[in-house]
C-alpha cells in the first residue's frame, strides 16, 4: 500500500509541473497543443475527451538516466535525450511507453513496470487537458519564459522534481479575446 500512495503522487504532478515548465519555455508548442486541446474538448464534456483520448504528447521524458537501488535489485532507468522537447517525435513513430521499446520506457518495463500506468496517463491527460482548455498560462512579474529555471533535485532518492516550484499565473481562456 505504501508503494501504491508513494508511487502514485508525487509522480503525476511532478510530471504536470515538468510538462507546464517545459511548455512555458516553448511557447509555439504551447500554442499548438492548446489548439489542439481546445479543438478536442469543443462541445464535449471532459469525460467523453479523456475516453476518446485527447492525443496530448506525454511529455514523460525527464527521469534521467537513474541507477536505482530498490530491495536489493539494481535497476537502470535509462532515456535518451531527455533534454530536448521534441513532441513531433512522437507523432510517426511505432514507439510507445509501456515498456516494450527500451529507448523510452518512463514507466519502466518487465516484470516490475508501473503498477499504476493506466492511472497515471489518465490523471495527466485530464490535468493537462483541463488545464490547457480552460487557461492560458502566464509567468509572474514578466518573467522571461526562456530564463525560466529548470534545475532539478532528487526527491525521496528516486523523483526528479523541479528544484524551484513553478509559479504560474491562469487566465481564464473564455476571458481571453
Ligand atoms: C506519471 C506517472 C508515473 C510515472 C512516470 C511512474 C513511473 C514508475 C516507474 C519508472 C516505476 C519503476 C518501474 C520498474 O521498476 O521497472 C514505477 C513503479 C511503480 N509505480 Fe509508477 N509511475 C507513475 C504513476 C503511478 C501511479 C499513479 C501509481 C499508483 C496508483 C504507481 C504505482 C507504482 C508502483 C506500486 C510501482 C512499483 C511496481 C513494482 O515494484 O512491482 N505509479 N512507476
Amino acid at each position: 500500500m505504501q508503494d501504491v500512495f508513494a508511487g502514485g503522487t508525487d509522480t503525476s504532478t511532478a510530471t504536470i509541473e515538468w510538462s507546464m515548465t517545459e511548455l512555458m519555455k516553448h511557447p509555439v508548442i504551447m500554442q499548438k497543443v492548446q489548439a489542439e486541446v481546445i479543438s478536442a474538448f469543443k462541445g464535449k464534456t471532459s469525460h467523453t475527451v479523456v475516453g476518446n483520448n485527447v492525443r496530448l504528447t506525454v511529455m514523460i521524458y525527464r527521469s534521467s538516466n537513474e541507477c536505482l537501488s530498490m530491495r536489493g535489485h539494481v535497476q537502470l532507468i535509462p532515456n535518451t535525450e531527455p533534454d530536448s522537447l521534441k513532441p513531433e517525435r512522437f507523432e510517426k513513430t511505432s514507439v510507445d511507453f509501456m515498456g516494450n521499446d527500451y529507448q523510452f520506457i518512463p514507466f519502466g518495463s518487465g516484470s516490475r513496470i508501473c503498477f499504476g500506468i493506466y492511472f497515471g496517463l489518465r490523471t495527466l491527460e485530464l490535468f493537462l487537458a483541463q488545464m490547457l482548455n480552460n487557461y492560458n498560462w502566464n509567468l509572474p512579474r514578466g518573467l522571461n519564459p526562456s530564463n525560466l529555471d529548470t534545475t532539478e533535485t532528487l526527491t525521496g532518492g528516486v523523483l526528479v522534481v523541479k528544484k524551484d516550484p513553478l509559479h504560474l499565473i491562469p487566465t481564464p481562456y473564455s476571458s481571453v479575446d
